[in-house]
């Protein structure tokens, strides 16, 4: 096995794959998230490779297209080939009104990957999950929130690692672009799934695919390495943009009083109610903050009363301090 991987890292398309994973250390044993997709099939195949009998894949059927039953089919054929244990959660990724089926289906297959490691999986202790999204999907994440007005969360697109419920999460593939994968499973004979949604351009992220990356790529050869070191700036800086909310915080109190944000420069009084509201799910549109600043400033006299809405809530104004209301409940 070992042999066959430094013989295929020799060539080109592997040259991506296996420096990706040389830098890879994740707690094992390791699930891979497998969508049957040619991304986290490469993954899959990869990290089996390198740590034989230590890795495991989670595969979440979302029942939300004709194709799921092939994915489902190809994860078991291509576990059972791998000698890999494969967990097949079905979940129910019904969409709220308000709420997208992408985002329905990610929130969904997050909830499933930790029942699967808490639950079925108990005994093996896994600590670490990797996912497949690669260099491109990280571009296209940039480009499309570019395209909403994002901030700098936004910009900074997915994280290579991350913590949720006492999960760690990897993507060791972000520095990897899409078509080497292909490649490297084509060389080795390795099937995998099309999403048969890939290619419909209703979808702005298959525009972007489709037309703007081979656009960039013509006029920007390096564009997937100037884009991810973008990335890795805005992320830096809502780092620390995060730090100064959480003093600033401190500094006007819970709730917060108006005198003391008053003393704070605009945008820190941006940077701190955002981070404020954030603790009750709620992100302010650009126009709700500008709104509730201006509030803010012209708040000098003792009746100046505060009734804004933000997000699916209000922030009023009571005595000295704002108070956020979501859906009826007061929060301070
Ligand atoms: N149904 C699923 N079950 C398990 N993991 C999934 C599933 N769908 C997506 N993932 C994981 O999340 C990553 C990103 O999902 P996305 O839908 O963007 O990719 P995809 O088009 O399915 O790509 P891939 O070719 O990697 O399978 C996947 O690479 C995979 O690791």
């Amino acid at each position: 096995m070992i042999s066959r991987w430094a013989t295929v890292a020799r060539s080109g398309s592997a040259q991506g794959l296996s420096e990706a994973l040389a830098s890879f250390s994740p707690g094992l044993p390791l699930a891979v998230a497998l969508s049957g997709g040619a991304d986290s099939t490469a993954l899959l195949v990869a990290c089996a490779e390198k740590w034989p009998g230590q890795v495991m894949a989670i595969h979440i059927h979302h029942g939300l297209q004709a194709a799921a039953d092939d994915f489902e089919r190809h994860c078991i054929a291509l576990c059972a080939q791998l000698n890999v244990p494969l967990a097949v959660k079905r979940v129910d990724a019904c969409h709220a009104s308000g709420e997208s089926p992408e985002d329905a289906a990610r929130k969904a297959r997050y909830a499933a990957f930790g029942a699967v490691v808490r639950e079925e999986w108990a005994q093996h202790a896994i600590k670490d999950i990797a996912i497949a999204q690669h260099a491109d999907d990280q571009v296209e994440t940039m480009l499309l929130a570019l395209s909403r007005g994002a901030g700098l969360p936004g910009l900074a697109a997915m994280p290579a690692r991350w913590e949720r419920g006492g999960i760690t999460y990897h993507r060791p593939l972000l520095a990897v672009p899409g078509a080497p994968l292909r490649a490297w499973l084509a060389e080795r004979h390795v099937p995998w799934v099309e999403d048969p949604t890939n290619t419909d351009e209703q979808f702005t992220r298959n525009r972007i695919r489709a037309r703007l990356l081979p656009a960039l790529a013509e006029s920007f050869p390096q564009f997937r390495e100037t884009f991810a070191r973008s990335a890795r700036h805005a992320a830096q800086a809502q780092a620390l943009l995060v730090e100064v909310a959480q003093q600033d915080l401190v500094l006007v109190g819970m709730p917060p009083a108006i005198k003391a944000l008053q003393a704070l420069s605009p945008p820190r009084q941006a940077n701190v109610l955002r981070h404020w509201l954030l603790q009750y799910g709620a992100r302010p549109s650009a126009a709700q903050l500008e709104q509730l600043l201006a509030q803010v400033a012209a708040c000098t006299t003792r009746g100046h009363r505060i009734h804004l809405k933000v997000a699916t809530g209000h922030v009023t104004r009571t005595g000295a301090v704002l108070h956020y209301t979501a859906a009826g409940i007061m929060a301070s």
